[in-house]
């Protein structure tokens, strides 16, 4: 089997807006409104400069009724921006919410169908800091940073074109000293962020996954007395974390030398604004509009330089996501749906396979499973049984060799059909927060009471469910055995009626009395199924008329 393409720490930073535009798509019309708005809100301040140029010509021309004018028309510019601004701000919090959300679904979606050896090849802290983290700070920048990001840009461009109209040469003098100290500013700025801000985003999801890992070992952890080599662990990505949110402090300080360039074009504008309005009549009130307008920019410059920052860190956690995206996605197969019948013969030819490459796990392992059979996997620990009921059930691809049912390989099989048609109940079956009720509902379309109370029924598990201290609405979870976990498994078996039923027996934490039950409950859910069984346990074995035995990933010949 190819190896499962792991995470990079290093995200793939270029053509990150290209890969987001087919997210942002389907809310244009909302986009639209909220760019739209925001510019006219720029342009109002952009006009702000003119109206003090005006009232200043006013002013030299002793036009006490034009002054008033020019003072009526800043009060209303300044009140169009911020009810402009303000809509816009609300429209592009609405997008980027819509965003957010579209993109919080497809990575919920995208990790439900992910190939199973993808989602173990990775570390779960990192994963679920791409699927959260990124995500909520994605949130915080688009409500936050990116309404400002959009005025500043736009403001840039309108004081420049509006300077422009105003004096080509003094334009060209802010161009000459201010633009090329700013863009080596930023440009310094920028070799140095893309790599210190990924360093430091990697090396926060590396200690969240020792974290994470740590607080789920940690029986273990503590039983071995491994406490020391857990904290060691954690101070040294800890010690990471500082190392590289330093760097990412002093290339942000980097920044600061714009204040540089603002004040070496501030002295030459005057210098030189004011030998025009002596030397050419430069009209004084165009001086105003340029000392006004540059004090703007600068401080818009300074923003920008900040929202830059924010605008890397962004990117770089939205590149995490996106590669998680990318690479979460189940290859596609044919997805045969109809034309596979119902009943059929489950069939493993020649299979080979391994998680890791030149260990393998199953060598030409063949075994056959007619419609209605009961079988025993049986075998030493570790002989591969596991491995095998996942590969029968379709969660793991196999290397060499296939496994069919009724004909049909499984890689060619719609996944949801394919879990109608073979089931897989685990060693450990999964609960999540809630109630018993809750947790028997998590099968495709989730049935009503009455359908469960009949399953319960006929698997004779009515007086098992009756005795939990409240019934069904027994809160699931850590207070359910490992062999209780398994009936609420074979009770949404039950739910879902598959053709095959694999059931990886539970090997520890099963009481005689839940033993009796889950057997009691197979013999009733076995009716017209075939039945497949890692069995761990000799009443077990004993029960089932056939036996496949493995043997270090070969199938013994001849064995029952
Ligand atoms: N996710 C995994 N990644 C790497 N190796 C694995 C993984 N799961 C199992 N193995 C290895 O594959 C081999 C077969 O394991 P498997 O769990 O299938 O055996 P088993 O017969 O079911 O054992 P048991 O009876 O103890 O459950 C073992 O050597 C095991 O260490």
């Amino acid at each position: 089997m190819p190896e499962a393409p792991l995470l990079s720490e290093k995200p793939r930073l270029r053509g990150v807006l290209r890969r987001t535009v087919p997210f942002l798509r389907p809310h244009r019309g909302v986009l639209a409104m909220a760019i739209g708005l925001g510019t006219a809100a720029t342009l109002a301040l952009t006009l702000v400069p003119s109206v003090v140029g005006w009232a200043v010509d006013r002013v030299a021309g002793r036009d006490g009724e034009g002054l008033g004018f020019a003072a009526a028309a800043f009060a209303g510019l300044v009140l169009a921006r911020l009810i402009l601004l303000r809509s816009g701000e609300i429209w592009l919090a609405k997008a980027g919410e819509r965003v957010v959300k579209s993109l919080r679904d497809l990575v919920v979606s995208r990790l439900a169908t992910a190939p199973l050896r993808f989602l173990e090849a990775q570390r779960s802290g990192d994963l679920l800091r791409r699927s959260t983290t990124e995500i909520a700070d994605l949130a915080s920048f688009v409500r936050g940073d990116l309404p400002d990001l959009l005025s500043v840009t736009g403001y840039l461009l309108f004081t420049t074109i509006l300077l422009l109209v105003y004096s080509w040469q003094l334009t060209l003098v802010v161009v000459l000293v201010f633009l090329p100290l700013s863009v080596l500013v930023m440009r310094w700025f920028q070799r140095g962020a893309g790599p210190a801000f990924a360093a430091e985003a990697a090396a926060q999801a590396a200690v969240a996954a020792t974290y994470r890992e740590g607080l789920q070992a940690r029986e273990a952890i503590v039983s071995r007395g491994a406490e020391d080599q857990w904290r060691e662990r954690f101070d040294r990505d800890a010690a990471e974390v500082r190392k590289t949110a330093l760097r990412t402090e002093f290339v942000v300080l980097r920044t600061g030398g714009v204040t540089l360039a603002q004040s070496v074009a501030d002295a030459t504008i005057l210098v030189f604004g004011g030998g025009l309005v002596l030397a050419w009549g430069l009209p004084l009130s165009t001086v105003a509009v340029f000392v006004v307008a540059m004090r703007q920019l600068f401080d818009s410059t300074n923003q920008l330089t900040t929202l830059i920052g924010q605008l890397q860190t962004s990117r770089t956690g939205l590149a995490r996501l996106l590669d998680l995206l990318d690479l979460a996605e189940r290859p596609g197969g044919s997805g045969r749906g109809a034309d596979v019948p119902e009943r059929g013969v489950l069939e493993a030819s020649t299979v080979d396979f391994q998680y890791t490459a030149g260990v393998p796990v199953l060598t030409g392992v063949s075994c056959t499973f007619p419609p209605g059979s009961r079988t025993g996997l049986v075998g030493p620990t570790g002989s591969g049984k596991t491995t095998l009921a996942k590969i029968l059930t379709g969660l793991y691809p196999v290397d060499g060799g296939c496994v069919r049912y009724a004909g049909v390989p499984l890689e060619e099989i719609e996944p949801d059909l394919l879990r109608r048609r073979i089931m897989l109940v685990p060693q450990r079956v999964h609960l999540v927060a809630g109630t018993l009720r809750d947790n028997i509902r998590l099968v495709p379309d989730p049935p009503p009471d009455e359908r469960i109370a009949r399953a319960l029924e006929e698997l004779g598990l009515r007086e098992w469910a009756a005795n939990l201290p409240a019934g069904l609405d027994t809160p699931a979870g850590d207070s359910l055995s490992a062999g209780e976990r398994q009936l609420v498994g074979l009770i949404r078996a039950a739910l879902v009626d598959p053709a095959v039923l694999v059931l990886d027996e539970a090997t520890a934490d099963v009481d005689p009395a839940t033993g009796d039950r889950i057997e009691r409950a197979l013999d009733r859910l076995h009716a017209g199924r075939s039945l497949i069984v890692v069995a761990h346990r000799q009443s077990t074995i004993d029960r089932l008329p056939a036996a496949v035995r493995l043997e270090s990933g070969r199938v013994l010949a001849g064995e029952r």
